[in-house]
């Protein structure tokens, strides 16, 4: 039977990442995304920034919203310190084994909760379910048109706190344009975009970073 896309990029990984290493794994999956076969990864320009924000918030906790294959997912957690909690919740279970399995390469399996499911069904049940009150960041890569609505549930189910960061990715393509009028018009959040591109192509797109104020 025919491989699917993420299995053929978990096939580019165990052949061209060294084992327990995080940066041949993200080497390997944009070297296979820019030369074979484009993939909805964050990629390597827009992954600095990730990298860097992630860098100047040092969370303690973090949950991150479309886990895909698990690129955006090793970068975050290769970053973290020993004790923080970090969860990926993704809703297509084919991509949730893959993803698993790009973890486990990189040697991050104790670092990431992966939950397979709907961002939706989740955020109600996180604190009790983890143990988490509430998360220094987010980072929105899932359906652009639940950008809005998960983080107004965010903000109900009291996950965020003054100075909680959310960085989501694409705001320009495919876009996220109610999300991006809300936290730019909200006075509860501070906001600031990165100027960036699509992942492996010449096409403008951009990080927005949200600092909740309330
Ligand atoms: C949405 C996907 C990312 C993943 O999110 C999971 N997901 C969904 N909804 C939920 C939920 N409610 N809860 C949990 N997980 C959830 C899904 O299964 C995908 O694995 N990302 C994109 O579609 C995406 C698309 C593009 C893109 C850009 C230009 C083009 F011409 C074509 C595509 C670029 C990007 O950078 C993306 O990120
Ligand atoms: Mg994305």
């Amino acid at each position: 039977t025919q491989s699917t896309r993420p299995q053929r990029i978990l096939s580019a990984v165990q052949k061209n990442a060294t084992r327990g290493d995080p940066r041949s794994v993200i080497r390997a999956i944009d070297q296979f995304c820019s030369q074979k076969e484009w993939a909805m990864n964050v990629g390597n320009e827009k992954g600095c920034i990730l990298d860097s924000v992630v860098s100047e918030v040092n969370p303690a906790t973090v949950l991150e919203l479309g886990t895909y294959c698990g690129y955006s997912t090793v970068r975050i957690a290769s970053l973290l310190p020993p004790y923080a909690k970090f969860i990926t919740l993704e809703f297509n279970p084919d991509f949730a084994a893959v993803a698993r399995q790009v973890i486990a390469w990189a040697g991050l399996e104790d670092k990431v909760q992966l939950v397979e499911g709907a961002s939706s069904d989740w955020i109600p049940k996180i604190k009790e379910q983890f143990g988490i009150k509430t998360f220094d960041l987010v980072f929105l890569d899932h359906w652009k048109e639940h950008y809005l609505s998960d983080t107004k549930l965010m903000e109900e189910c009291g996950l965020l706190r003054k100075g909680s960061v959310l960085l989501a990715d694409n705001v320009i393509c495919p876009g996220a344009p109610d999300y991006v009028e809300y936290v730019r018009s909200s006075p509860r959040y501070k906001s600031h975009y990165f100027r960036s591109h699509l992942e492996y192509t010449k096409a403008e797109d951009g990080l927005e970073k949200s600092v909740f104020l309330e």
